[in-house]
């Protein structure tokens, strides 16, 4: 493990350079990013309300393992006001935030996103996870003031977490999947265990060098997939094997829908975990929001019967949420490959 996984005190205020630590040897600088102005080239926008949605969806998801979603039905005034309260944490002093520092194991609070772990050099940003209501942590850091803060983190998970079921639907009718019974994704231990989520607010505050640094290092999410809001301003890449690193641009109220590991594994391999990483820049700090729509802990994943009937044979062998979250912390690029057939 990283022996730096405490982020230092004022490592991102008003450093002139970039700390020996955060010098990456292959950097986003030398991998370029294509900026492309042909569609062809980047992951589409899909209007999840129009009917063709379901084609479009299902194309995004094998060529890209991500689109952007719009006509989702959540309000842009709820992404500012999130931003807005994102922004209001993390402009608090690294001693304060460092008050509900996150365990290395665990998801809640403050700190280093989780895969920091996996990489000998720190990345250049901070993070803060979120299950449910976030008060215990907020009334510690504004006693007087944290009432906007709960509200609106709350708000924001339970209109994600309807979206999420609405998407999962999109998602696996694009697969020829429209029976309830087909669609179930995981195999709960308890009859009344329900799909989790997890938000995670991510800050990657004006580098002082960013050709030397990185914001996020490349990585899949493990969730089921990915919703993800990122503000106005540029930063996420997406990996294409035929055309490299992606600018996905922003579009003012869209989601990102990053199809993640699970995905692949129930869709039997048809859709693909995306690959991206985050680029940072020497003018904006840029804040995102990250909603990782996952199963129950002891619930059981694979391949959907219907999917493997189909093609005969499934890509992968059953694993539990716990198993592979704790394989995929170990190694970042095996877990998958340690459980295929
Ligand atoms: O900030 C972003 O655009 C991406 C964040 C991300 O990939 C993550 O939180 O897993
Ligand atoms: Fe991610």
């Amino acid at each position: 493990m990283n022996p730096t996984m405490k982020l230092q005190t004022q490592t991102f205020n008003n450093v002139p350079t970039l700390p020996d630590s955060y010098v990456w040897s292959t950097t986003p600088s030398e991998s370029p990013c294509l900026h492309s102005i042909d569609e062809k080239q980047v992951p589409p926008v899909v209007d999840i309300g129009d009917p063709s949605a379901f084609s479009l969806v299902r194309d995004a998801c094998e060529k890209w393992g991500v689109f952007q979603a719009i006509n989702h039905g959540i309000p842009l005034s709820l992404f500012q006001e999130t931003e807005f309260e994102a922004r209001r944490l993390f402009s608090l002093p690294t001693e304060q935030k460092q008050l509900f520092a996150r365990l290395p194991e665990g998801f809640t609070g403050y700190g280093l996103v989780r895969i920091s772990r996996n990489f000998p050099k720190l990345m250049w940003s901070e993070c803060f996870g979120m299950i449910g209501s976030p008060v215990e942590h907020a009334s510690q850091l504004w006693p007087q003031d944290h009432a906007n803060f709960c509200e609106v983190m709350e708000q924001f998970q339970v209109e994600m977490k309807t979206l999420c079921e609405k998407l999962v639907a999109v998602m696996l009718r694009s697969l020829g999947l429209t029976n309830e019974q087909d669609t179930k994704w995981f195999e709960p231990k308890n009859e009344s265990d329900r799909a989790k989520c997890f938000l995670q607010l991510n800050s990657y505050p004006v580098c002082p060098d960013p050709d030397r640094a990185m914001g996020l290092a490349p990585h899949t999410d493990s969730s089921l997939f990915t919703l993800l809001y990122q503000g106005g301003i540029n930063g996420l890449q997406v990996y294409d094997d035929g055309v490299g690193w992606v600018d996905v641009q922003p579009v003012e109220g869209a989601l990102v829908v990053n199809v993640g590991d699970l995905m692949h594994i129930v869709s039997n391999g048809r859709f693909k975990s995306v690959l991206h990483r985050v680029v940072v820049n020497n003018t904006r700090h840029r804040i995102s929001t990250a909603f990782f729509y996952l199963p129950p802990w002891d619930a059981k994943v694979s391949p959907l019967k219907k999917l493997v009937e189909f093609d005969h044979l499934p890509m992968y062998r059953q694993v539990t949420w716990k198993e592979y979250v704790e394989t995929k912390s170990k190694d970042l690029s095996k877990a998958l490959d340690s459980i295929r057939i």
